[in-house]
Parts: structure tokens; sequence; C-alpha cells
């Protein structure tokens, strides 16, 4: 068996930008990952890259085919690059095959020619990612020739006229509005009455409206009991308020979540805990129940954000090389973006939240209308709004939704994660004409 100082299992966000920092201290790495249509990981193969590729190619009245071409041979692109990226390092090895644990510390990683190698880690990487869940106990779903994940959908070459996905959360309303767009007929069904029920009521019945008016059908509350396989269609059957009926569909897509990757991991053979929700139990250390074993990103169970696999990373090098001062419960504000064709976005707390933990602020609000940018743009939809510390000034949260606010949020997650009082984006000048401007009117008053 070969050993080897450190070895991460996956190719993801976490993985490989920590594989790329031991090796510049000249450590030896073995990196070790299933697929060689995966090297880079989730995100730039069949996630945030290739979805927001697709958004904007939607948006550009670029036909469906040619969108997935594009998408398809930038994602190949990426993938080359990420690959020796990783792989010209003299010291990292990139083993293609599946690992499972087969012990504490050794791994039995199986490779696509079928011949198994067993190796052992003096410390060892988690950083397998997570899959869609495709409900097994719904009747008719997993074994659909109609069932699509956001992996296949976004390998398809025709446009499906009927659309029905399942889930309206970020991936369901991402699809939802980009598929729209392109031109397909969409239907989202969720389980929640309400729609986007952790956003403020405002700010989710805009986005609501606005997807609606676009084209999208809602059926919210329901409980989808069985897909019925016909020979052309899929029909989804569902209770809607105690009514049975159905819809039925070219294609549908299971968007209800994704569940750690530690199925296949051979866990059960060591002593690192998984919880009831499949997820690699971490302290705030990111170190699992086993000494010298980690997990990062997705496998955790916590957000799933590129950027908190990221910054997972950040915290295992910090133990590795620094002061151990980086936790998972120091890290700071976390913006969000959902990719509809309006983003929203979010950094710190909406009212919802505020009022909850009982907390007090200061309300700031602007419709997207009264910006000049958004004129330009051609695009009035959206509000924005911020809540303010009465006491110091400083920003409690935003909530943006509009054009470019995955952008603008960083501004605003700047100035939280630096106490700045609100009075200086108030003050700042900013370039013309943009939507970050309006910070200058935002901030003019206190709604209360
Ligand atoms: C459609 C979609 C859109 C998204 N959009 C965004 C977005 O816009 N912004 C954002 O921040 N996040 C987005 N996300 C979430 C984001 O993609 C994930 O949070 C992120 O990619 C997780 O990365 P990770 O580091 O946990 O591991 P991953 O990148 O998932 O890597 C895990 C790797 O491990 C490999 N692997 C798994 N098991 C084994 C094994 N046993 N042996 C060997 N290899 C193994 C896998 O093949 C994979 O390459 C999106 C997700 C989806 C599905
Ligand atoms: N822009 C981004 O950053 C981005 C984009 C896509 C995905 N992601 C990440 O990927 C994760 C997974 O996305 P997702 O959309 O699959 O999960 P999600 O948790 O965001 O949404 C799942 C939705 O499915 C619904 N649902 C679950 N079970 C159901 C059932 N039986 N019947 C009807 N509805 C049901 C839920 O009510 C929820 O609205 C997200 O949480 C996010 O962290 C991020």
């Amino acid at each position: 068996m070969q050993h080897y100082p450190n070895i991460v299992i996956g190719f993801g966000k976490a993985g490989k930008t920590l594989a790329k920092f031991l090796a510049t201290q000249g450590q030896e790495v073995l990196v070790i990952e299933q697929s060689n249509q995966m090297y880079g990981g989730t995100c730039i193969n069949i996630a945030c890259l290739p979805s927001k590729r697709l958004v904007i190619a939607a948006h550009n009245g670029v036909p469906f085919p040619d969108a997935i071409a594009g998408k398809t041979e930038m994602t190949s692109q990426l993938r080359n690059k990420n690959y020796h990226m990783l792989a010209d390092e003299p010291t990292i090895t990139i083993l293609d095959g599946h690992a499972e644990f087969i012990a504490d510390h050794e791994l039995a990683v199986t490779t696509t020619s079928g011949e198994v190698i067993n190796v052992a880690g003096e410390r060892i990487f988690i950083n397998t990612g997570a899959i869609t869940r495709v409900p097994a106990e719904i009747p008719g779903i997993a074994d659909s020739p109609f069932l699509l994940t956001s992996t296949t959908l976004m390998e398809q070459t025709e446009l499906p006229q009927e659309l029905v996905i399942l889930g309206g959360g970020y991936i369901g309303l991402e699809i939802a509005s980009m598929m729209n767009q392109f031109g397909a007929h969409v239907t989202v069904l969720d389980r929640n009455d309400q729609f986007l029920r952790r956003e403020d009521d405002d700010v989710a019945q805009a986005l609501y409206d606005d997807l609606v008016a676009d084209g999208i059908d809602f059926k919210l509350g329901v409980t989808i009991n069985q897909v019925i396989n016909h020979a052309d269609q899929a029909e989804i059957e569902y209770t809607d308020h105690g009514t049975t009926t159905s819809i039925t569909a070219d294609k549908f897509v299971v968007a209800m979540g994704r569940t750690p990757n530690t199925m296949e991991l051979g866990l059960a053979n060591t002593n690192i805990q998984v919880n009831d929700r499949q997820a690699i139990v971490v302290n705030e250390h990111l170190q699992t129940s086993v000494d010298n074993v980690w997990a990062m990103g997705d496998v955790t169970g916590g957000l799933q954000f590129t950027y908190i696999s990221l910054d997972d990373f950040r915290i295992v090098k910090d133990q590795l090389f620094g002061a151990g001062a980086r936790t998972t419960t120091n890290r700071p504000a976390v913006p969000t973006s959902v990719f509809t064709q309006t983003p929203l976005t979010n950094v710190g707390l909406t009212e919802k939240e505020a009022h909850a933990q009982g907390i007090d602020y200061l309300l700031f609000k602007l419709p997207v209308m009264a910006i000049p940018k958004a004129k330009v743009i051609g695009n009035q939809r959206g509000l924005y709004k911020a809540l303010v510390n009465p006491t110091d000034h400083t920003i409690l949260g935003a909530t943006l939704y509009g054009e470019e606010s995955f952008e603008m949020i960083n501004l605003l997650t700047t100035a939280i994660n630096n106490h700045l009082p609100y009075e200086t984006l108030r003050d700042q000048i900013y370039t013309h004409p943009t939507m970050t401007e309006a910070l200058n009117d935002l901030f003019k008053a206190p709604l209360h």
C-alpha cells in the first residue's frame, strides 16, 4: 500500500485549492477524482458556471441548442485548465478513480479500468460534494425516462416544450426563469405554500409576480403523489389543497435539494461520523471525528455554495499553516444570489429575521424604477431594502432584487464585515450610470 502525507478525495473547490496550496509548500498530495469529466468539481462542470452561462444565453436570445453547445465548449476548456492547474505541479498526483474508506486512514480506489488501488494517507481531506436528491419515496420518479436533474438538463439538445420543475428553491427558480426565456412553458411545483418563505413578503411577492408575468406557472403548497410515465410524456399527479389533479410534461426536473455525497464513501468502515442527513459531522475547524481527517464543502451539510467551500479551504489552511483562528463560527457575512433573470440577492438580516430575533432596525427602501441605470438596461423590476442598526448606524442586512444585484451585494458585504456606517455608502462618489450609485438614494432617509 502506497502512503501519502496528504490525500484529497474529490476535485472540488476546497480540495483543488488546498491541493494547489500544499504543493506550493512543497508537500506531496494525492488527489482522487472519480470522473475525468469532473476535474475542477461541480461548480465549473455542472453547476454555477454552466448554469449562469445558460441564464445569460437565454437572456440574449441564443437558441437553446446553440446555448448548450457554447456551454459545453466552455466547461471543457475550464476542465482542462483545472486539470493542468494540479497535474502540472510536480508534487501532485491525480488518481482517476472512486475512493472508499477501508479504515480510518486507508482507502480503496477503484480506477476507471476496474483496478483497485489501496492507499494510505497521514492527512485526508474529504471534498466529495453533494448530489441531487431524487425522492425514491414518490412512485414513478426515480425510473422515469422523462426525469432530468440540473446536470442532465444542461446536456439536452432539444428544448422541452412543456417543462415541469419539482421544487422552487435555488435550482428550481434559476432553471424556471432560464427555460422560460428559452421558450419552454414552465410549471413549478413546491410543497411550501409560501413562495421563498425565508424572504421578506414584499420581496418574495415582487419576484413571484414578475415570474408569473413572464408566463411561469406555480403550484404552491402541493403534495406530489406520483409520476405516471406514458409513452411520450410524464403525468405528474399532485394534491393541491385537498384536490388531486395532474399535469403533463415532456420532461420534469427534480430540484428538491442536494444531499451530501457520503453514500458510497465506505464511512461505515471508519470512525468518521455521519448525521441523519448523510452529512459528515465536523467541528468548527472542519475536523471529523477521526484525527487528521477533515471534510470541506457541501459534504459537511452546511450552506451549499462554492464560496463556502473556498472558505472551508481557508479554515483548514489556517490550522495547518496559521494560527488556527479561522472557524465556521467566525465566518464573515455570507451573501447569496438567486440568478433569476432579475436576480435576487441578500446579505445579513432580512426584516423577517430581525423581527424573529427581536432586533430593532432602521429600514431603508428604494424601488429599482427610480434608478437611471435600470432604465438604460431596460429592466426596471425590483426593489432594494437595507436594515441599519439605529444606534451605531452599521448595516445589519440588505436585500437587493434588481439587475446586477449579484455584483452590488459585494460592496454591502464589505460594509457589513468592516462595520461601516450606512452614511459611508450614502455619501460615496460612484461611477455613473450604475446600479450601485443607487446607494446614494437608498440611504437618504429611513422609512422608520
Ligand atoms: C445547478 C447548480 C447551480 C449552482 N449554482 C451555484 C452558484 O451560482 N453559486 C454558488 O456559489 N454555488 C452554486 N451551486 C452550488 C455549488 O455548485 C456547490 O456548493 C459547490 O460546487 C460544492 O463544491 P464542493 O467543494 O463541496 O465539491 P464539488 O465541487 O461538488 O466536488 C466534489 C467532487 O468529488 C468527486 N467525488 C465524489 N465522490 C467521490 C469519491 N468517492 N471518490 C472520488 N471522487 C469523488 C466528484 O466527482 C466531484 O468532482 C450550484 C449547484 C448546482 C447543482
Ligand atoms: N445561485 C446559487 O448560489 C445557487 C444556485 C443553485 C443551487 N445552489 C445551491 O444548491 C442547493 C440545492 O438547490 P435546490 O434548489 O435543489 O435546493 P433548495 O433547498 O434551494 O430548494 C429545494 C426546494 O424543493 C422543495 N421541495 C423539497 N421536497 C419537496 C417535495 N417533496 N415536494 C415539493 N417540493 C419539495 C422545497 O420546498 C424547496 O423549495 C441550494 O440550497 C444552494 O445552496 C446555489
